[in-house]
This record gives C-alpha cells, structure tokens and sequence, in this order.
C-alpha cells in the first residue's frame, strides 16, 4: 500500500535532507521545505475552514452594540436607518478580543455592517466611514492579515455553521450565519462553503505529495494525486450546483451590489475614506510583536518573513465634510470574490499552473518586492488579478500558498519522470496520466466557472429593461446601475477575457505524454 501519511507524520518531517537520489536531478529543491498544514492555521480533515471550534456565532458581551446592529442589518437597511444607527456606536477597544475566532467574528460582524453602511439601499453611497467602523475594521482586518473590506473570509469561512454539528461537511448541513439580504444570498454563499469542504482532502494530498516527490516514491505520489485529482472533481461537482437555489436576477441586482469593493468604483473614485485611521496605523501591527495567535506559532519567522506584504500606499488627511473637518485616510480595497479562496490558489501553484499579467488590464505593481515567484525561479513575478486577489487572503493562508511556491515542483517532477526512460515505464506513466487528471479537473472547473460567471453576470448584464430597483427615482439609480450594468468582476477586470485567460494557462500545465 502507498503510504498517505498524517498531518503529524509529516510535520515531524517538514524539512527534508536533499534527495538521496541523483537519477531526477531536482534541480531547485536542493533544501526543500515542505510546508505543514497547521503552521498555516489550515486544519486536515476541514482545509481552510476554521474547525475545532468552528466560527463563533456571537462576540462577548461587551461587542453587543456591534452585534445587535447585524442582527438587524436587512431590516435597518430596508428602513433606510442603517447609517444612523452607525452614527451612535461607541468606538470599541479591539484589544478587548482574545481568541482567534473572536478576531474572526470581530471581522465579519464589522464587514456586513461596514458594506450595509456604504452601499446603503437605494442610497447614494456614503464616502466617510465613521471612526466607530472605520478604526475596529481596520485594525481586525490588520491583525487577520485581511483588508477592512469584505472578503472571501468574512462571507464564507468565518459565516458558516453546521445544523447538526454531528452531521455531514457539505450542503446538506451547512448553514449561514449572516447576510444582507437572505436565501439566494445564503445559497451562494453556501456554494463557496461547501466548495472549501469537498476541496479540503486535496490540501494534506498534496503536502503527502510533495513528500513523495522529494522521497521520489511513485505509487506515493499516485495514490496522491488521486486525492487531489477526485477532490477538485468534487469541488466543479458542488460549484454547478448554484443554480438550484441561487436566482441569477436576484444575485445580480440585490446581492453583488454589497459585495463590491472600493478599487475601482465609479461611485468612490478616491476609494473611501476612512475616519480616524492614519498612516502611522499601517505599522501598528507586526504580527510578532501584536498578534500572539499567529506569531507564536512562527508561522512568519523565517527568511520570507512577510506577513501583511501588500502595505497600502496612503497619506495623512485632514478633509471636510459637511463643513467638519475629519482626519483619516482614502483606501481603495477590490470586493469579495471566490477568487480569493485559498484552496483554488493552493491547487494551482501545487500543480505548476501558472498564471501570466491579466492581458486585458492595466499590470499592477508587485505585491511586494519579497513575493516569491512559483518555485523561486525568478525575482520578479509576473501578476495576475489571480495573484493580487492573495491581498484579501486571511495572512496565515496566504504565507501557505507562497511556502508551496517554494517547495519542489510537482510538475517538474512529472516532466522528467517522463523524459526518463530508466524509470519504470508503466509507474511513470500512471503519474503523468494522474497529474494530467488533476490540470484537466482544474480545467473543467474553470470550464463550468465561466457558464456560471455567464448566467450570474453576463446574462443579466444584457438585460436591461429587466434592471432592479425601478422604483427608485432615476436620478439616483444613475450611477449604481451603469456600474452593474458592466460584466467586470470585482476587481474592475475585464470578465471573460480574463478569465478564459486563466482556463486556457490551466491547460498549458498538462505534461505531453508519448501516446
Ligand atoms: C454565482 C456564482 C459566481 C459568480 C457570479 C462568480 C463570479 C466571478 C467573477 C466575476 C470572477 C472574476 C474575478 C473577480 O471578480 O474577482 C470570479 C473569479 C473566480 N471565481 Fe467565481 N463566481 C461564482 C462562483 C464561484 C464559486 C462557487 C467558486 C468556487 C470556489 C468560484 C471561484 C472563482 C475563482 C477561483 C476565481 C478566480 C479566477 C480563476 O481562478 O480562474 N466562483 N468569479
């Protein structure tokens, strides 16, 4: 039997001596490190999703004027009261939170309530955000390694509950916690939570693989990759499924407009401006000296020591408003996409898919100087609006995606087990075949990805005698719904270029085999 070792099997082993064996040369692994899924806050049954304890449902007592304003946030929204409401908070201490999943919740409590207060409903959007949000959000997201925006994480990893918490991981028992607007929203939130939990068997598969790779243990590998290959056919199985209870007219027109960011905002076009955070914030928290729950696991102490890579680039202001002067900070922040899911990124830099600069954007500059290239080949990496979607990752998950850039390459391995005829024909064979079986799944997925972008976007986009809020007077449909009328993604890129880009580099990875 090939050996599929354990999450504690393979910490002991995370640093490996350079391959015994000279055959396959290796040639970028002379001291591989092989990243453990627990240093990255990933647990090995349930992947990205926090588990054991799951994400807490309510902050301590002290944080009730927070929770008691989500708790309402549909109906405060509907009675145009929301903004008020905000208006009257205190500002809260945030050092008053202890636990990891109290961070979490401090987060997705602030995004849900800080998207309602900007976006309104059939509002004009608000460009201050009070310092009672402004502040709390900025430093949580901060600590977290997130963006005060929402993200991924706030509306799927940190959002879900099991309904009978001895029941299954997948659709059948997961719940939401919170939304801005109710079941389709929960559905399509669900889709992505569900998502992560048929992914998360590939996350330990290919920690076992890398291992394999370095021990160059071909039946280890297969058996692997087969995990891999049948959890991302799992992952397409679960994504199709959105459109049983997700209605494309309702995501588009009353849900996405809550999940837009910032960046490049027609509407907020200095970004928003955010009261009482001041620049001398951006170095308030280095996670080894303020965040005792990452730092003390180490998880940043080594020589990519670069926790928050992404600084933004921000001055002191002092602006008026209503004839009030305030100081704080304009930031521009991209919105909640799937895209900012750890585990698609985890599959494709483990796989050797790479993605080259967005073709039909501006290029951004790097995310850092110190950002890894896939398997360090290169100082300077090439960005994609794949790659800059790592900014909104909780900072934990995203450090694992650049330790598995620079861990032994998966692919490289295949590639010279199949120029290497010495090598046990049908065992190579069986590999490539098997890795091959992995691209392709990514290549389905984003396949299927694109005809759902298509129904959710695309489609509704076109029609537009069909648009939402008709009650509204024009004047102040004007702006929101020119916006929504565009097929861009949250990020302000160009949809379907873009992401056919990103199914045809999927394709480009697959290994040539003779026959
Ligand atoms: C109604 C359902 C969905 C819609 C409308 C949608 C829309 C989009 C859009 C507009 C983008 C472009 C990038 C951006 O805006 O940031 C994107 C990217 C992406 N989405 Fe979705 N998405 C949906 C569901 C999902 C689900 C369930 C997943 C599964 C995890 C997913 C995974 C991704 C990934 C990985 C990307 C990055 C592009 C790539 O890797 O090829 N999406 N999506």
């Amino acid at each position: 039997m090939p050996d599929i070792m354990t999450p504690e099997s393979l910490r002991k082993q995370s640093r490996l001596p350079s391959s015994p064996l000279a055959k396959l040369s290796l040639s970028h692994t002379d001291d591989p490190v092989i990243p453990a899924l627990e240093d990255y806050d990933i647990h090995p049954v349930h992947g990205f999703l926090p588990a054991d304890p799951p994400p807490l449902q309510r902050l301590p007592e002290y944080f009730e004027p927070w929770e008691k304003i989500l708790d309402d946030l549909s109906p405060l929204l509907i009675a145009g009261a929301l903004r008020k409401a905000v208006k009257q908070l205190p500002v809260l201490a945030t050092d008053v939170l202890s636990t990891k999943r109290e961070w979490q919740r401090a987060y997705l409590v602030l995004s849900f309530i800080g998207q309602g207060y900007v976006w309104g409903k059939n509002e004009d959007v608000a460009e201050v955000l009070p310092v009672a949000l402004a502040r709390p959000w900025y430093d949580v997201a901060q600590y977290l390694g997130l963006k005060p925006v929402i993200t991924y994480a706030a509306v799927e990893l940190y959002n879900y509950r099991l309904l009978d918490t001895n029941g299954p991981w997948d659709l059948s028992n997961f719940a939401v916690m919170n939304t801005f607007t109710g079941p389709d929203e929960a559905w399509f939130y669900l889709i992505s939570i569900a998502t992560e939990s048929a992914g998360a068997p590939a996350l330990p598969a290919i920690v076992a693989c890398l291992h394999a790779v370095v021990k160059q243990d071909l039946p280890a590998l297969v058996a692997n990759l087969k995990i891999v290959a049948e959890a991302i056919e799992d992952i397409t199985k679960v994504m199709v499924r959105m459109y049983e209870k997700n209605d494309p007219h309702i995501f588009y027109h009353r849900v996405r407009p809550y999940l837009a960011g910032w960046e490049h905002s027609s509407e907020l076009p200095d970004g928003l401006f955010y009261e009482g955070v001041l620049p001398a914030r951006e170095t308030l928290k280095s996670p080894s000296e303020h965040c005792p729950i990452y730092g003390v696991k180490g998880v940043y102490a080594n020589k990519f020591d670069c926790p928050y890579p992404v600084q933004d680039s921000v001055e002191n202001l002092a602006t008026v408003f209503a004839g009030i002067k305030i100081e704080g900070t304009y930031r521009k922040y991209a919105g909640a996409s799937a895209g900012q899911s750890s585990l698609i990124h985890s599959l494709d830099v483990a796989l050797g898919i790479l993605h080259h600069p967005t073709k039909s954007t501006k290029t951004s500059p790097p995310l850092s100087p110190t950002e890894p290239h896939a398997n360090g080949k290169s100082s300077k990496p090439p960005i994609n609006h794949i790659h800059e979607m790592r900014k909104y990752m909780p900072g934990p998950h995203r450090e694992f995606i650049y330790a598995l850039e620079r861990a032994p390459s998966i692919r490289d391995f295949v590639n010279e087990l199949v120029n290497t005829p010495s090598y046990d024909p049908a065992l190579s064979d069986e590999v490539s075949r098997m890795y091959n079986r992995c691209v392709e799944g990514m290549r389905a997925f984003r396949d299927r990805h694109l005809q759902v972008v298509a129904t959710y976007i695309v489609v509704q986009a076109r029609k537009k005698k069909e648009v939402g809020h008709l009650d509204v007077p024009q004047a102040s449909q004007s702006l929101r719904v020119q916006q929504s009328l565009q097929a861009r993604g949250t990020g302000g890129t160009d949809l379907i270029p873009f992401l056919k880009q990103s199914r045809d580099e999927t394709s480009e990875a697959r290994v040539q085999l003779d026959i």
